[in-house]
């Protein structure tokens, strides 16, 4: 595992250090291309992170997109909606003013054509982008490469940017960005939280396929320095 990790006291603590990382990745961004791109995992454990990086009046919102790294395929007034915990905790306030692309592009399933959709949305952002921010399951699953899903091993080698991908333990039919989309970042990072997913993490670097803990297809590559914020 080639990856750096920065352990913190508290939640709070790691929600400002990581907030900063993403503020320098973001201003470095916008000062070298006049615009960044922040793609964000869903999930419950970001929204400490969100409210203090949205917070922030350092960042030059109207030149920041936000989009997501998975979507459950959901429309934005469905309480599992990750464009919605975006908007709630993360668009608020200075960050209101950043472009928000969301994953979900209608309907009630992700067919090819929703997909198509989706597509035309991601590949319109410039690459790479400048923060990519994954978090991980219990079953150590990352964006959506949940074990057993019906388009995994797509997800895991594939063009993308997204595709759709069904499977137990997913709820909801998902739309994830394929790895090589993930790992097109000027910084990746995963973001944990509790003992629980701190023992996760660490059967996820022992050995074993990647399909049964797909966040090993982030742990193990070396494109792409990983770094990883956990806190109790
Ligand atoms: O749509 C999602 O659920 C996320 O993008 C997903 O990849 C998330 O990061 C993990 O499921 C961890 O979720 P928690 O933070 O709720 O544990």
């Amino acid at each position: 595992m080639n990856a750096t990790r920065r352990s913190f006291g508290t939640k709070e603590d790691l929600a400002l250090a990581l907030a900063e990382t993403v503020a320098e990745h973001l201003n470095d961004g916008i000062g070298a291309r006049g615009h960044a791109v922040l793609a964000v995992s869903g999930g419950s454990t970001p929204a400490r992170f969100f409210a203090v990086l949205g917070r922030r009046k350092d960042i030059d919102w109207e030149k920041v997109t936000v989009t997501l790294v998975d979507e459950r395929w959901v429309d934005e007034t469905n309480d599992r909606s990750n464009a919605l915990l975006v908007n709630e905790k993360l668009l608020q306030g200075p960050a209101a003013s950043a472009h928000f692309v969301p994953l979900y592009s209608g309907g009630d399933e992700p067919t090819s054509a929703a997909i198509a959709r989706t597509n035309l949305a991601v590949n319109a952002l410039p690459t790479p982008f400048d923060v990519v921010i994954l978090g991980m399951g219990h079953d150590g699953h990352t964006a959506s490469f949940f074990p057993g899903g019906d388009n995994l091993a797509a997800a895991l080698t594939g063009e993308g940017p997204a595709l759709a991908i069904r499977a137990p333990g997913a709820g909801e039919p998902r739309v994830t960005l394929v790895l090589k989309r993930l790992l097109d970042a000027s910084g990746l990072y995963l973001h944990i939280e509790g003992e629980e997913k701190l023992a996760t993490l660490e059967k996820a670097a022992s050995e074993g396929p990647v399909e049964d803990m797909p966040i090993r297809s982030i742990l193990r590559q070396s494109q792409t320095p990983l770094t990883i914020f956990w806190s109790p």
